[in-house]
This record gives structure tokens, C-alpha cells and sequence, in this order.
């Protein structure tokens, strides 16, 4: 029996009970109070609502309010009477709908992990005067912030009739330190033409049980929290101490980083921007370097631990002859090393564009200078700067070798991507990422992330997008293209590819073979389950 199919929705689960669904055996314990089982993590994390049905099927669920909380009342959605809306067939979302993870499928492969549909509810569990939200804005700039406030105001402004909005001067610590800001459509209208954040962002400052007392001594009801993978962890544990604590209390994730180092999701906002902004410093790194007797342009971009701003740019210019990556080990000197590598191109072409992710090589700079182990105020290492070490680096072999004199220009453009508008087609993303944060937690869900999964907007719970990192897979088509397009050396061997592939967890998404292991997680909670 597909459970699924069966129970509509999780308020029906509550009815009927669990019992003709499997549940996955991950826990240490369940809590069934309200009548249904939860499982909770191994450590005390976030209990986690796995429900599992017929050929493999397995839905991750995100809480809602009512998982903890008894008796809320619901109220028929205010959208259905907007003349806006109204006229779309069908505008709200079936609550037995959900996205599936892995949409390349065999004839014989189990259904495999789903997350529930984001998009408007047919019912609320907020009334619009009751509503008092917030948002922060967390963690290093990224373009797009401005329209992801801007929309999340506008849709509950205009969509639920919300009329409390606030806005959190600084990041996390502003909960407890700073004055809040009244956001009304009028003061965010125009600011989704600026860069940065209008509410302010910071690192550190992470303090649970202060911004939990924030929240509920201002009477604020949905919190919503844009951010990287650190804000992300940050919004988890405020969203455990509130289910604590037993608040009526939303908490809606937006998740931003032009690094694009979030898991599951198809992308992040601002990632398009920082690709296209990119392009004009390769552009003049192109420029300079055929300008010039054995020009070599090196651009810096950022990507601290994922290297896809630096490949997606590479990929879309076609004027970069080496793109370095932390993913991709590589080496200088001896055969198959990059030293060998500009020698035989500065020979073919008479000039070269290198192309260097933050991130890249800090094994052989740590080597070399002396390993500072430094954190930001949030606990990520301090990186060198891996630009200016490669280009002198460069200079060094070759004024060493005496064959061949260079002309090396090194541009770093990295904080200038990031501090840009968001394009066109990022301010449409930003307005749906917006909106389905909106609908979600109008409708009563809570500890949720929203963001696209294979193109639908989706609501994940928290655990999925704190456990690990998206990479590049360097041993993914994605990649390959890379390289066949630079014609760069791969720097890895047969046995260092063998030994990637035993170490690596590839990614689901951004890339371009679906077997993530992922799937195999799911086929094996679904037989423990
Ligand atoms: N494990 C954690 N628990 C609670 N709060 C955290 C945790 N990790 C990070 N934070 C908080 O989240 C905020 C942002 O974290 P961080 O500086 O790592 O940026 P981020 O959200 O990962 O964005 P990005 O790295 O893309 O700039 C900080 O205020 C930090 O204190
Ligand atoms: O703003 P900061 O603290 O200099 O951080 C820079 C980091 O932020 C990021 O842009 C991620 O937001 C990384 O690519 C980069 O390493
Ligand atoms: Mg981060």
C-alpha cells in the first residue's frame, strides 16, 4: 500500500496514524504525541518526518506548527479572493504533492527521495492581522538579497494582506544588539536595483538563546532567514529552540551563496549574476593577454571550498585556456604540471587566460607559506590569497628558466561580482524563492528551506541542506567538458581518479551524471525502514 497515495497529507497521517506506512530507522527514539510518529535525529538535531510508500518511494517531510502545537485553528487563504490570482485553474497546491530528487530514471529504479511541493495552501493557519514577521539577511554578499526582501514583503503585503514586517539590522546579532527596521512595499520598492543587502549582513554573532528571547518578546511569528550554509545551520537550531520553547512561530530558510555550495537544490540565487559579471574580467584578462608578447590574463574568482563559479565562467567564455579548482588537485612544476602546461600553450598561441577559484591549490600555498589556521568570527579558515601566490609563482619559473620572458596581469575581481544587482533572470528566481517562503509559512510549515528541485519549488527540511557541501565532481561530464574545452591536463592520474571516486560523495544537482549517491542512501533507508 502506497502511503502516500493513501493518507492525504500529513494532517491525515495524524488521523490515521502511521501504521500502514513504513517509517525509516534512523532514530533514537520517536515522539507521537499528536498522534503521529516522528523520528528524531541520532544527537538531538531536528526530528525528522520520513513517510515511505510503494516502489521505493520516500518522502523527506519539513515540520509544521502543528506538530507541536495543539488546536491551531485554520482560516481559508486570502489568495482565493484576489483578483490576481483567482483566475489561475487550479492556483493551490495539492498537499499530496511532492518533487522527486532523481528524475533520470531506469525502468527497475525505485521512486526514490521526494520533498513537499512548495507553492500556496488552500488553507492558513495565520490570520493576516496576526502575522508579524521578520527577516536577516546572513553571511557574505550576494546579488539578488535585495530582491529576495523586497519580494518576501511584497507577497505578504499584497498575496496574504500582512501588514507587521520587520527587518534585522545586521545579521544574526542584530536579533539582540541592533534596531529593527519597518519594512513596508513603499520603503523596499525600488531596492532590488542595488547590490548588497539593505538590512546589513554579518558573520559570528550566533547566540540561539538571545535571538529565541528576541523573537518572542517582540511578538514576532515568522522569521525568515536568508543565507548560506552557515545561516542555514543557524536557522536549524533557532527553529529546534523554538519548537522547544513551543512557539507559534514559522521559520522559513531562503538559502543564498554565489559559491553555490548548497546541496539538493538546482542552484542558488545570485550564482547566474556572478557567472555573467565574471565574464568581464575574463573578457579583459583576454584582452590584456593577446595584447602582449606572451600575455598570461589570471583572474581570481571566488569559491571557497566549490569551485562553480570558476568552472560555469570558464565554460561560458571559451577564451580560458586553465581553470583551477579546489576540487581539482594540481601541481607546478615536472611533467603534466601547469608550468609545462603555459610554456606549450605561451608556444601555440602566443598568449593564455588562466582562470583561479579562491579555494584552489591552499594545500601547495600552505606548503610553501606559512599555514595561518585563521577564522572569520563564523569558524571558515581564512583563505591565502592563492592569486597573487600563482602569479608570482609564475613569474618565478620563468624568469628562473631564462627560455621564455612573460607578461602576467593579474586581475581579482571577486568582490565586485558579488556586490552587483542580480540580473534579470536571478530576479525572477528571487521572486519565486520569495513568494514559496511566504506560502510556506502562511500554510504552517516550519524548519524548512525553500528552493527548486529539478525545476520545482520545493520545501526541504533543514538537516538535508546543512549535512554536506556541494562540490564539483571532477569525475562528472560537467567537468570533462572543462577540459576538453581548456585542453588543460587533468593533473590526476588513473589511481588518484580511483581514489577520488572511493572518497567523494557527488552532488545530485549541477551536475551531470544523476547516479549521486544519494539515491543509494535512499534504497538503504528504505530497507532498514
Ligand atoms: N553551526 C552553526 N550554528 C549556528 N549558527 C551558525 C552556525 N554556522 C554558522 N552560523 C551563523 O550563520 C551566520 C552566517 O554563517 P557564515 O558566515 O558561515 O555564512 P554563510 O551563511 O555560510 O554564507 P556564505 O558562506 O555563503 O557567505 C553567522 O552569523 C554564523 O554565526
Ligand atoms: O565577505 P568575506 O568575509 O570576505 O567572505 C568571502 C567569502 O564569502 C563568499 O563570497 C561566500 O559568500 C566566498 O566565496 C568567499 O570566500
Ligand atoms: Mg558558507
Amino acid at each position: 500500500m502506497d502511503c502516500v497515495r493513501s493518507l492525504n497529507s500529513i494532517s491525515a497521517l495524524k488521523l490515521r496514524g502511521l501504521d500502514r506506512c513504513n517509517t525509516i530507522s534512523k532514530s533514537v527514539g520517536s515522539n507521537s504525541t499528536n498522534g503521529f510518529v516522528e523520528l528524531m535525529g541520532t544527537s538531538g538535531d531536528a526530528p525528522r518526518k520520513i513517510v515511505t510508500g510503494d516502489a521505493g518511494y520516500v518522502l523527506e517531510d519539513v515540520p509544521h506548527l502543528t506538530d507541536y502545537v495543539a488546536d491551531l485553528p485554520t482560516y481559508p487563504n486570502p489568495l482565493q479572493d484576489n483578483p490576481s490570482y483567482s483566475v489561475v485553474k487550479q492556483y493551490f497546491v495539492n498537499v499530496d504533492d511532492t518533487v522527486a530528487q532523481k528524475i533520470v530514471v531506469h525502468k527497475s529504479s525505485p521512486r526514490g527521495r521526494h520533498f513537499r511541493r512548495a507553492g500556496p495552501r488552500q488553507k492558513v493557519y495565520f490570520e493576516s492581522d496576526e502575522v508579524h514577521a521578520c527577516i536577516v539577511t546572513c553571511g557574505g554578499l550576494c546579488p539578488g538579497l535585495n530582491t529576495v526582501i523586497r519580494e518576501i514583503v511584497c507577497g505578504l503585503y499584497h498575496m496574504y494582506g500582512v501588514k507587521k514586517v520587520l527587518g534585522i539590522d545586521g545579521g544574526y546579532r542584530g536579533f539582540y544588539s541592533r534596531n529593527t527596521i519597518t519594512l513596508t512595499p513603499k520603503v523596499v520598492n525600488d531596492i532590488h536595483k542595488r547590490g548588497g543587502t539593505v538590512l546589513g549582513t554579518s558573520r559570528g554573532g550566533h547566540n540561539t538563546a538571545k535571538i529565541v528571547d528576541s523573537i518572542q518578546d517582540r511578538g514576532i511569528n515568522q522569521v525568515y532567514i536568508i543565507g548560506g550554509d552557515g545561516t542555514q545551520r543557524g536557522a536549524s537550531v533557532i527553529y529546534e529552540e523554538i519548537r522547544r520553547r513551543g512557539l507559534k512561530v514559522a521559520v522559513a530558510g531562503i538559502p543564498k551563496t554565489i559559491d553555490n555550495d548548497i546541496p539538493v537544490i538546482d542552484k542558488s540565487f545570485g550564482f547566474d549574476t556572478a557567472v555573467e559579471e565574471a565574464q568581464r574580467a575574463i573578457n579583459a584578462a583576454h584582452v590584456e593577454s593577446e595584447s602582449i608578447e606572451n600575455g598570461i590574463g589570471l583572474v581570481k574568482l571566488m569559491g571557497r571550498d566549490s569551485g562553480f563559479i570558476a568552472m560555469h565562467a570558464t565554460l561560458a567564455s571559451r577564451d580560458v585556456d586553465c581553470c583551477l579548482i579546489p576540487e581539482s588537485p594540481f601541481y607546478l612544476e615536472g611533467p603534466g604540471g601547469l608550468f609545462e602546461y603555459i610554456e606549450k600553450r605561451l608556444k601555440e598561441n602566443g598568449h593564455m587566460v588562466i582562470v583561479i577559484a579562491e579555494g584552489a591549490g591552499q594545500e601547495l600555498l600552505s606548503e610553501s607559506l606559512h599555514s595561518s589556521n585563521q577564522k572569520d568570527p563564523s569558524g571558515n579558515k581564512l583563505l591565502q590569497d592563492v592569486g597573487l601566490w600563482i602569479s608570482q609563482r609564475i613569474k618565478d619559473h620563468f624568469s628562473r628558466q631564462k627560455k621564455m620572458s612573460i607578461n602576467l596581469k593579474y586581475i581579482d575581481p571577486t568582490y565586485m561580482i558579488r556586490a552587483v544587482p542580480s540580473n534579470a533572470s536571478d530576479n525572477v528566481y528571487c521572486t519565486l524563492l520569495a513568494q514559496s517562503a511566504v506560502h510556506g509559512a502562511m500554510a504552517g510549515y516550519t524548519g524548512f528551506t525553500v528552493a527548486p528541485v529539478n525545476g520545482r519549488h520545493s520545501y526541504i527540511p533543514f538537516y538535508r541542506i546543512i549535512e554536506r557541501q556541494n562540490k564539483v565532481v571532477i569525475t562528472d561530464r560537467m567537468w570533462a567538458r572543462l577540459l576538453s574545452s581548456t585542453n588543460q591536463p587533468s593533473f590526476m592520474t588513473a589511481k588518484d581518479v580511483i581514489e577520488y571516486t572511493r572518497e567523494e560523495e557527488p552532488p545530485a544537482q549541477m551536475s551531470d551524471d544523476n547516479s549521486s549517491s544519494d539515491d543509494k542512501l535512499v534504497n538503504k533507508e528504505t530497507l532498514t525502514g
